[in-house]
């Protein structure tokens, strides 16, 4: 069976959304984005100096369209407000969100805009950037690309993504797949914004200890909220990180450069909002939040 008959609608056609949308449009799927800055009507994907194009279409909410069987979100955690007018265009029981962001609140945020539809979170582990519109930079980094709950809405999914070329993982415990993620997002992303320095900068023996700390420090956090997560883990961690690619950007490294707003409040301070739940101190979360927050401020001055 083809699986042509499917479709799928991104908002947020950025590194991570972009990529998504084009294995999805690898594997046949009906590939439609809303939103976009400037109509697109292809993407181009450079995967391992690799390139390749993928036919998309940009429509508008206001005019009528058939529900897709895939709403994948892919703006950053601070933008969901403004993307919000979209969404109830899209709240059905046969429209699957797909929140493809990193952190750990993704479940919770969208239940405020979603009663119908359910709402899956999608881990990411590539590094992606756009270099233009509907352009976009694949690095991929260890074993798989994307971690999805194992449920019968996302089997479709997986192996969509799986024929469009990523490599897909499928997990009973989401949560604990979240939380290793997010122990990876609060070192890397802030430790190389911080610095101003690609992902190359984790190699160095005072910054992947900073790493060390900081994720020490989450650990009781994660496993207070439910995680399961051992020390073995966070070195597991540090050795995936020091495979990503030198010359990556991090998301949050990326933002700095286009001076654009930060996201911390979804990572760093995730960690630091779940250790007061939980009576759990975090002050290393806490210095780094705040030095995110003031050099932010710095940023957006003027
Ligand atoms: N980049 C990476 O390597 C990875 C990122 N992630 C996570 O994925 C999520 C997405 O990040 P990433 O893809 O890097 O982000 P990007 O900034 O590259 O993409 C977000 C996109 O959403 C668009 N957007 C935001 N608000 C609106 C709006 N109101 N109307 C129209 N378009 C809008 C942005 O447009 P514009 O740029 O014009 O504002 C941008 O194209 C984040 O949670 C990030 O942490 C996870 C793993 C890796
Ligand atoms: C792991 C890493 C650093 C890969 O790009 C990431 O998740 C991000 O950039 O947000």
């Amino acid at each position: 069976m083809t699986s042509s008959r499917y479709s799928a609608t991104l908002i947020g056609a950025g590194s991570v959304g972009l990529v998504l949308a084009a294995s999805l449009a690898k594997a046949g799927w009906d590939v439609s984005i809303v939103g976009a800055r400037m109509p697109l009507d292809k993407i181009s994907l450079q995967d391992n100096g690799v390139s390749s194009e993928y036919s998309v279409k940009t429509f508008d909410v206001n005019q009528s369209f058939t529900q897709p069987r895939v709403l994948i979100i892919a703006v950053k955690s601070q933008q969901v407000e403004t993307i919000s007018h979209w969404l109830p265009a899209f709240d059905s029981k046969s429209t699957t969100v797909l929140v493809a962001q990193n952190g750990v609140d993704q479940q919770q945020t969208f239940r405020n805009y979603f009663s119908n539809s359910p709402i899956i979170p999608a881990v990411i582990y590539f590094n992606a950037q756009r270099d233009k519109p509907g352009s976009v930079n694949l690095r991929r980094i260890g074993h798989e690309d994307v971690c999805l709950p194992q449920q019968d809405v996302t089997r479709l999914l997986a192996s969509a993504f799986s024929t469009g070329g990523l490599r897909v993982l499928l997990t009973e415990d989401i949560q604990t797949y979240l939380w290793l993620k997010l122990l990876a997002n609060i070192s890397v992303n802030p430790l190389t914004a911080l610095t101003g320095q690609p992902t190359g900068i984790m190699h160095r023996l005072d910054i992947a200890d900073s790493a060390r700390a900081l994720m020490f420090e989450a650990l009781p956090v994660a496993r207070a909220e439910g995680a399961k997560i051992t020390r073995q883990d966070v070195e597991a961690i540090m050795k995936w990180i020091s495979t990503i690619p030198p010359e990556s950007r991090s998301s949050m490294l990326q933002d700095k450069q286009a001076m654009a707003p930060l996201e911390y409040q979804a990572l760093t301070g995730a960690v630091v909002r779940a250790g007061a739940r939980q009576s759990i101190p975090t002050p290393l979360n806490k210095l780094i939040l705040s030095l995110l927050a003031g050099s932010e401020a710095e940023l957006l001055r003027d």
